[in-house]
């Protein structure tokens, strides 16, 4: 059986944008349109496709991002009236749910960014955008909110040039904002939508009006200036003022080559809740954003070895595929999401996990539309399905033919902050506890679940208070676990205090092979962030080099440990300077351990310098609550880094240690009448004063 749609007609996007800027009611007006639904749901009465879990009914906000796809033929541009399959992967806005974000950035093609024209530019959607920017993601922007009081279509533009440091090129000009917006001009076609009732109506091919005439003409020569810089055909009826000759077939081609080069971003408005716009959004998706096919081949490693090898998008190839989500269902078990990067995968393939080494085989596929399945024979290059039936897979993890073996890039997974206990109300509650955490791990590689070394008690770590309460919360909801909760408490770090030298010996002769090993290491705090440097600074083959892998595998065992049970150390430099061999009892193991103990010991010895999580908080507020949020702010030990007006609102940019932000958005909420906003995430791990260690 051969696939339905060419890889051609592909799109695999994300909606990315700041929390409550309108992805999930966009999304749902995607599925609307493209007849995936047949009533629009709406975020506030809890009704919609996309978000499914119980919590994110509750909260209106979208937890876990589902995949789902859906049909467009574009009614305009060169692939006008040829259905295009658009795999939609639905993020979240909220900075706890970071890894939600990465791993969708990691597999998709390209990304809409969705931004309210009210506001412009938002902290998180700024967050995104530079997260986008690390994975090399080409973007579409859409000023949603156009009908919003405030709405301002040229400050928008403006804030992503100025704070995105992008190239926006409007591909349309709004007509009207708020109660007035009206229609779009398509500046590429220089023709004028107008909007015709509340289901997304319109009437299309209408000039442009003439009280906008010279401003759409603006627009336009700036959009065919920016066409001119990627096409030559362009350039040269541009150079030589043809402009009238530039035909809608050029410009969609040099406007889709600059957003796949990511030189520029084609920008369109409109607004998601009264269905306006929406039409037009989904034939730039098509007409702007890659296909896989158009993106160069993928670069994976041969497993075990620094060989690299390339996977084509293609059917025929060696199947190679990432595992970007992972959830367990109570009927279907666990549910491996995939994007295939290439060949075909069939139910009953056996694939190679190289990360564990362990064959699996694919039971079955499936596509998922937000919470229906659909169940398929197979799945091909470009695809974004759910495999069932495989057991040992984990987040990141490629699978891949066993006779063509390939490890691609995993997924970056952020640092937690936040540790919390909880325990079991009973002990027959236990069983279920542990059974519920180890499936919410296994789903979030961001939640991080060990033991609390002085309670006892489980103690879970994440990325902020809501990413735990949430855990909690499915705890309770998901598996019936009424767990008892305790405060939330910063994660710290420990980090070597001075610099010191360290000998070590490990000898043991009792019965058996002996074993023997010296060491001496030179151990020094290191800049933050550099984890562990490790230097061999032996001379004259003291150790052995076969030997120096073992003692930095020691090294690495003893920082992980820390010192303090539960908490790491990092940023240390650790330089082998020295050591001694015997001529029979100097294994790996025995100097493994030698550089573990000295480690140790060494710390022991000069202390800890106690290293606590600063978190770069951005808060947007009204300009009248100023004052009082850098009061708020200074006495919580924040220090500000600037401030930028923004529209109506003010932008604090403020470095503040997590220790004092719990509960921080409900006080600013409260401080503002609920009309500041923050944003937080990991800056830096920074010596704790003094006084407070
Ligand atoms: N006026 C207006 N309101 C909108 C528009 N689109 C969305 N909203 C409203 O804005 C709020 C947030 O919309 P959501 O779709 O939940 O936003 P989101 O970005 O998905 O939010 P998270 O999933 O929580 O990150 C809801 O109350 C929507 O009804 C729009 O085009 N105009």
């Amino acid at each position: 059986m051969s696939r339905n749609t060419r890889i051609e007609r592909y799109r695999n996007i994300g909606i990315m944008a700041h929390i409550d800027a309108g992805k999930t009611t966009l999304t749902e007006r995607v599925l609307f349109f493209t007849g995936r639904i047949h009533a629009t749901g709406e975020v506030h009465n809890g009704s919609t496709e996309m978000d499914w879990l119980p919590q994110e009914k509750q909260r209106g906000i979208t937890i876990t991002s589902a995949a789902t796809t859906a049909f467009w033929s574009p009614r305009q541009g060169p692939s006008a009236g040829t259905a295009h399959r658009i795999n939609i992967l639905d993020t979240p806005g909220h900075v706890d749910f970071t890894i939600e974000v990465e791993r969708s950035l990691r597999v998709l093609d390209g990304a809409v960014a969705v931004f309210d024209s009210s506001q412009g530019v938002e902290p998180q959607s700024e967050a995104v955008w530079r997260q986008a920017d690390r994975y090399g993601v080409p973007r579409i922007a859409f000023l949603n909110k156009m009908d919003k009081v405030g709405a301002d279509f040229a400050m928008s533009l403006a804030s992503i040039r100025e704070r995105l440091g992008a190239r926006p090129v409007a591909v349309q000009l709004p007509l009207g904002a708020d109660s007035e917006f009206r229609g779009l001009v398509d500046l590429v076609r220089m023709k004028t939508v107008l909007f015709d009732g509340d289901g997304g109506e319109y009437r299309d091919d209408l000039p442009v009006p003439e009280d906008l005439r010279a401003q759409a003409e603006t627009l336009r020569l700036r959009l065919i200036e920016a066409a001119a810089d990627m096409d030559d055909g362009v350039m040269e009826k541009f150079v030589n003022g043809r402009l009238d000759d530039v035909t809608e077939a050029e410009l969609v081609r040099a406007l889709r080559a600059g957003t796949l080069s990511r030189s520029l971003v084609p920008v369109l408005a409109g607004s998601a809740f009264k269905k306006k716009g929406v039409q037009m959004l989904l034939d730039a998706i098509v007409n702007y954003l890659p296909a896989p096919s158009d993106l160069p081949a993928v670069e994976g490693f041969v497993p075990g070895t620094e060989k690299t090898v390339m996977r084509e998008p293609s059917d025929d190839g060696p199947p190679a595929a990432l595992a970007f989500k992972l959830m367990s269902d109570k009927n279907v078990g666990n549910i491996v999401f995939l994007r295939v990067y290439s060949g075909t995968l069939r139910a009953g393939t056996v694939l190679l996990n190289p990360a564990t080494g362990k064959r699996e085989r694919v039971g079955r596929l499936m596509f998922m539309h937000a919470n229906r399945r659909e169940e398929v024979e197979e799945v091909h290059a470009g695809d974004i399905a759910a495999a069932l039936g495989m057991k040992g897979v984990r987040t990141g993890d490629t699978l891949s033919d066993p006779d063509a073996p390939v490890v691609l890039e995993s997924l970056s997974f952020p640092e937690p902050v936040v540790h919390l206990t909880v325990e079991a109300r009973s002990p027959a509650e236990l069983p279920k506890l542990e059974d519920g955490l180890l499936r919410l791990a296994a789903e979030d590689p961001s939640l991080r679940v060990g033991v609390d070394p002085e309670s006892g008690q489980v103690l879970l770590s994440g990325m902020g208070e809501l990413h735990l309460e949430v855990v909690v919360d499915r705890l309770r909801t998901e598996y019936g676990v009424e767990a008892r909760v305790g405060q939330p408490k910063v994660a710290y770090r420990d980090t070597v205090k001075q610099a010191v030298r360290q000998e070590y010996r490990h000898v043991r002769q009792t019965g058996g092979p002996g074993q023997y090993a010296r060491v001496v290491l030179d151990i020094a705090p290191a800049a933050r962030g550099a984890g562990l440097v490790f230097v061999d600074d032996t001379r004259g083959g003291s150790i052995p080099k076969e030997l120096v892998p073992a003692i930095q595998k020691g090294v690495a065992g003893a920082m992980e440990r820390g010192v303090r049970d539960g908490v790491a150390l990092v940023d240390m430099e650790v330089r082998l300077v020295d050591g001694d061999t015997h001529v029979r009892d100097s294994t790996p193991q025995a100097f493994s351990l030698a550089g573990s103990l000295a480690v140790q010991e060494a710390v022991r010895r000069v202390g800890v310098q106690v290293l606590e999580p600063v978190m770069d908080v951005e808060v947007t507020t009204p300009e009248e609550y100023v004052g009082e949020v850098l009061g708020d702010l200074a006495a919580r030990r924040g220090r500000v880094q600037g401030m930028e007006t923004q529209g109506p609102a003010r932008r604090v940019l403020a470095r503040v240690p997590m220790a004092s932000l719990f509960g921080y958005v409900t006080s600013l909420r409260g401080r503002t009448q609920g009309r500041g906003q923050a944003s937080m995430r990991l800056g830096s791990y920074e010596p704790l004063p003094d006084a407070r260690a």
